[in-house]
């Protein structure tokens, strides 16, 4: 099993630096969250991880192996796109065909399966389904295809919320049956938060966390009560979001609270779920990267 590299990746676009300094490890059989705001970066990395774009400095490796121009390493992963790589005239078994040739392997079962229940004809040519169901084509392959890295961009652009719950459901199962590692890139982050055990959060080009779910949640609270002792009771923490209803404020706080402070009675704290966080990390620059 391999291990993937992502080491010290920067991208500039001309004179915009879109990525600065990315260094991550993918780890094998497991499902990542890639989270971050539009233009944060997210779509570049991808393209750089899969070979689609060169960085400007950095590289990839799996295990020992640099990735760039390596065709053994390149059939190891599967990107998924919003870019439609398929002749709009091909039929969907035929774009089924084509990737069994590149990749060596098609899980044909499994595409059967799926396309019965996305209702997807596979004598259809490519070019006349629906935008949603050129994603049901895209994910249908990417479920099918023998890699061991998937990435997933905005996998169910598109769909409706009856064909993701679906999607995720297939997902879970493919991954059940024959553990790989997925990337899943995504604005909805409620709807993966129970899929994805790891995240990684880029703002801004840079990684920003890089942390188990559970562990992130465990260290982010809301901390909630009259203003004068939420303050008291927060300060010198690193809050990272307030609001306010009447008298009752919250105050988000990521990282370690101070065990010696005693809680007042009319303070209550609980965790924050997996968007809240997100949105008050990436909502502007405050000491994020605490730890
Ligand atoms: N080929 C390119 N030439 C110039 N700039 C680019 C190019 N590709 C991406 N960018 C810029 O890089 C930045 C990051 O884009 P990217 O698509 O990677 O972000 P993203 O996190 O995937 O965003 P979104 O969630 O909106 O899809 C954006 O400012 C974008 O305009």
């Amino acid at each position: 099993m391999t291990t993937l590299h992502v080491n010290h990746i920067s991208q500039h676009f001309g004179k915009h630096q879109v990525l600065k300094d990315v260094t991550m490890t993918l780890e094998p059989q497991k499902i990542y969250g890639l989270l971050g705001r539009n233009g944060a970066g997210k779509s570049t990395l991808l393209n750089i991880i899969t070979n689609r774009i060169f960085p400007s400095s950095g590289d990839v490796m799996l295990d020992n192996t640099e990735v760039f121009e390596n065709d053994d390493c390149l059939s190891k992963m599967y990107l998924m796109s919003e870019a439609n790589l398929y002749a709009e005239r091909l039929k969907v078994r035929k774009i089924f065909d084509l990737v069994q040739m590149s990749y060596g392997q098609f899980d044909w079962p499994l595409a059967h399966e799926l396309a019965g229940k996305f209702q997807v004809n596979l004598e259809e040519r490519f070019g006349r389904l629906s935008t949603g169901y050129h994603s049901i084509v895209k994910l249908i392959i990417a479920l099918c295809v023998p890699a061991d890295y998937i990435f997933l961009d905005e996998p169910v652009l598109g769909l409706d919320a009856n064909h993701r719950e679906l999607f995720y459901q297939e997902l879970l199962a493919a991954y059940e049956k024959r553990p790989r590692t997925f990337v899943i890139s995504t604005h909805l982050i409620e709807e993966i938060a129970n899929l994805v055990e790891h995240v990684f959060m880029i703002d801004d080009g840079q990684l920003l966390a890089d942390e188990d779910v559970e562990e992130l949640i465990a260290r982010s609270y809301a901390i909630t009560g009259p203003r004068p002792a939420v303050l008291a009771y927060t300060e010198g923490l690193n809050v990272v979001g307030e609001e306010s209803l009447g008298q009752i404020t919250t105050n988000y706080v990521f990282g370690t609270l101070d065990d010696t402070r005693i809680i007042p009675d009319s303070v209550t704290i609980e965790h924050l779920d997996l968007q809240k966080l997100f949105v008050y990390l990436t909502n502007g620059r405050h000491q994020q990267n605490e730890h």
